[in-house]
């Protein structure tokens, strides 16, 4: 049998992130990392040239040196991405002892979470996984996605978000707040937005469209 792994959207602002190695994996764990607000720690004896990058610009911290044992210490996650074997297993064995969860890139299953591969527009994430069976198959998928779910995306979840806002503010009723959350789904703003005729809401429309639309 297969591990069923658990889905979940960590919020990890403010948290230290540690990568364990500096090469083109780490890299990839990074990029899924930036923008969350974490605090990413990369320690490693060498970068690629695109970590060396964000280490210049301030989004990541470089400690240039081997991993050493005690350096999870205060960390929420941990990635060990090292080409040597051994290194990872003290990583995981570290991070096992400390309470920390960890992902390795090179043994998965004797970590505690693995990464999918995220398709994002704005505030959608799509994340898909095949539990570690073909980290490249999940790759393609997520590449056929891209096709399905482009740019508009970014704008549609900016206005479900917006309107939602003002219907939780103004709607104490859980019938008719559940029955204008509905509602909302059945505007074709996404039709608009490729079409290029959609115009941001204003609070006051969609004030407005909340009271024409409470009854019925
Ligand atoms: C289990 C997992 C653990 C983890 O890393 O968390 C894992 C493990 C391993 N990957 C290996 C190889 C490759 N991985 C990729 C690519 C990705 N790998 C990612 C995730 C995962 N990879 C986790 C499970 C995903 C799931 O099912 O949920 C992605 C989705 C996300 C990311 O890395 O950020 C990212 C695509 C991102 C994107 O493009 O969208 C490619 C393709 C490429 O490089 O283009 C190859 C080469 C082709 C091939 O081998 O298939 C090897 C063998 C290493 C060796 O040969 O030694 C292992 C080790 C093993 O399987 O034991
Ligand atoms: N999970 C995944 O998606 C994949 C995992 N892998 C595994 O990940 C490993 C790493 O892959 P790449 O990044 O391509 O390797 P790489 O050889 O390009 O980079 C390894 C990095 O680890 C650093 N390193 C070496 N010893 C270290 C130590 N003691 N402490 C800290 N850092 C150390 C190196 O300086 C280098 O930056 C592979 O050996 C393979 O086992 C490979 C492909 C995909």
């Amino acid at each position: 049998m297969e591990q069923a792994y658990v889905p979940i959207w960590l919020d990890c602002s403010g948290r230290t992130v540690i990568v364990i190695g500096g090469g083109p994996v780490a890299e990839r764990k990074v990029s899924g990392l930036l923008n969350s607000g974490a605090n990413i720690t990369i320690i490693s004896p060498t970068m690629t040239e695109r970590l060396l990058q964000l280490a210049q610009q301030g989004e990541v911290s470089w400690i240039q040196r081997p991993y050493r044992q005690g350096d999870l210490r205060g960390a929420f996650l941990v990635y060990t991405a090292t080409n040597q074997a051994d290194i990872n297993q003290q990583v995981v064995k570290e991070a096992k002892e400390t309470g920390v969860l960890v992902n390795s890139a090179d043994e998965p299953r004797t970590g505690d979470f693995i990464t999918p591969s995220v398709l994002r527009r704005g505030r959608l994430a799509i994340a898909v996984s095949a539990s570690g069976s073909s980290p490249g198959a999940v790759a393609q998928i997520k590449k056929q996605l891209e096709q399905d779910y482009g740019d508009e995306y970014s704008m549609y979840f900016d206005f479900l978000h917006h309107i939602r806002q003002l219907i939780l503010l103004r709607i104490q009723d859980p019938v008719r707040r559940r029955h204008l959350l509905q509602k909302v789904l059945e505007l074709d703003i996404l039709a608009e937005i490729r079409n290029g005729h959609y115009e941001l809401w204003s609070d006051e429309r969609i004030n407005k469209w909340i009271a024409d639309n409470q009854e019925g």
